[in-house]
């Protein structure tokens, strides 16, 4: 997948383009509609499948007040896309100046940058100034360039659309089992392995310690089920999400404990992906007490993993 965060003439590299349009924020089961929909007509002709989205939220510039949290992030983005079988990512960067863009001017630079046989979007896709495209605007528009707009319908799960906001909720609140099968892949974060107080070595637990962002939805403190990616080598693990209050609190961290390795992490980038809520974070009255808890937990994480792994032969559900 070739990637590009500045607009050229697409159209001069690539034959008979096939757009998919949106944010794809977490690029969940809907969104994957979307993107395979393209994918699959650009075969058909032969043609190119090109993603255009931006590397910021839009509404982080339209309305910062109501800005989400994201669920994903640019590198997850990627590495799902490419999964996907997209030939081509196009990320620009969404300034207040492109906000002024109206409606048949965002269409008419399409045409300008990718000339598109097809444009695939969402039955709910909005784009242009104030929001005011339309998919209806969208195929009136397409008659004029001369290309066809295909809108997918949306994704249905307990009988309502798959939506990014949903999914967001269903983070804040800890269900992962739905927001795994929303999502269609594992939720995850990626980060790079910080130090801290240097103590979990000393009970016996030593944890890679990774830095929350603001700007990502998070899941609610405690321990959960793990599998962790270090480079092309998978392991389980169980983690934590918290402030240690047993150890009178730190900076809320994701700290995870990974099975079977033994080595110095530092550094590294993680790619931790949660499969189970195991419970709350608390505080103990003693290490001690900490200890024996994450040994239970250690084995509460085991026997889930084995479970999840084994119903799902589909490999892919790790990222
Ligand atoms: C599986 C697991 C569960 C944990 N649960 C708690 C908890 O309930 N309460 C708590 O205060 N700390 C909990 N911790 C965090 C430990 O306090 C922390 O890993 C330890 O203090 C090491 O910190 P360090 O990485 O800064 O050395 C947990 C850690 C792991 C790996
Ligand atoms: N199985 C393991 N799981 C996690 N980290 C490990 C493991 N084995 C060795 N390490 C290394 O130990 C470090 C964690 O040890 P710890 O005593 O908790 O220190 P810190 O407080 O700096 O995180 C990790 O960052 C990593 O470099």
């Amino acid at each position: 997948m070739e990637c590009y965060t500045k607009l050229i003439e697409f159209h001069a590299l690539y034959p008979r383009i096939v757009m998919a349009l949106g944010m794809f924020d977490g690029i969940h089961l809907g969104h994957q509609r979307i993107v395979k929909t393209a994918v699959r007509r650009a075969r058909e002709i032969g043609g190119t499948a090109l993603v255009f989205s931006f590397l910021n939220h839009p509404r982080a510039v339209v309305d910062p007040q109501r800005s989400p949290r994201l669920i994903g992030s640019d590198v997850l983005r990627r590495k799902i896309l490419e999964r996907l079988g997209v030939d081509v990512l196009v990320e620009i960067p969404f300034t207040p100046n492109f906000a002024k863009t109206d409606a048949a001017d965002f269409v008419a630079l399409l045409h300008q940058y990718c000339a598109p046989q097809y444009v695939v979007i969402g039955e709910n896709y909005t784009f242009g100034r104030f929001g005011r495209g339309t998919p209806d605007l969208m195929r009136q528009e397409a008659k004029r360039y001369g290309f066809r707009a295909l809108v997918c319908n949306p994704v249905i799960r307990d009988g309502e659309p798959i939506s990014s906001t949903r999914i967001r909720g269903l983070i804040q609140q800890g269900e992962i089992a739905k927001v795994n099968e929303y999502l269609g892949y594992p939720f995850s974060i990626i980060g790079t392995v910080v130090h801290g107080e240097a103590r979990g070595r000393l009970l016996g637990f030593p944890t890679a310690n990774i830095e929350l962002q603001d700007e990502n939805e998070s899941l609610p403190n405690g321990v959960y089920a793990v599998t962790v990616a270090h480079g092309a080598e998978q392991y389980a693990g169980v983690a934590n999400i918290g402030n240690n209050p047993t150890f009178g609190g730190c900076r809320r961290r994701l700290e995870v404990h990974i099975f079977d390795i033994s080595k110095d992490l530092y550094g590294d980038r993680l790619t931790v992906s949660f499969h189970a809520r195991i419970r709350e974070e608390r505080r103990f009255s003693s290490a001690e007490e900490l200890k024996a808890q994450i040994e239970r937990d250690k084995k509460t994480s085991i026997s889930v993993i084995a479970e999840i792994f084994h119903l799902q032969e589909n490999i892919s559900m790790v990222i």
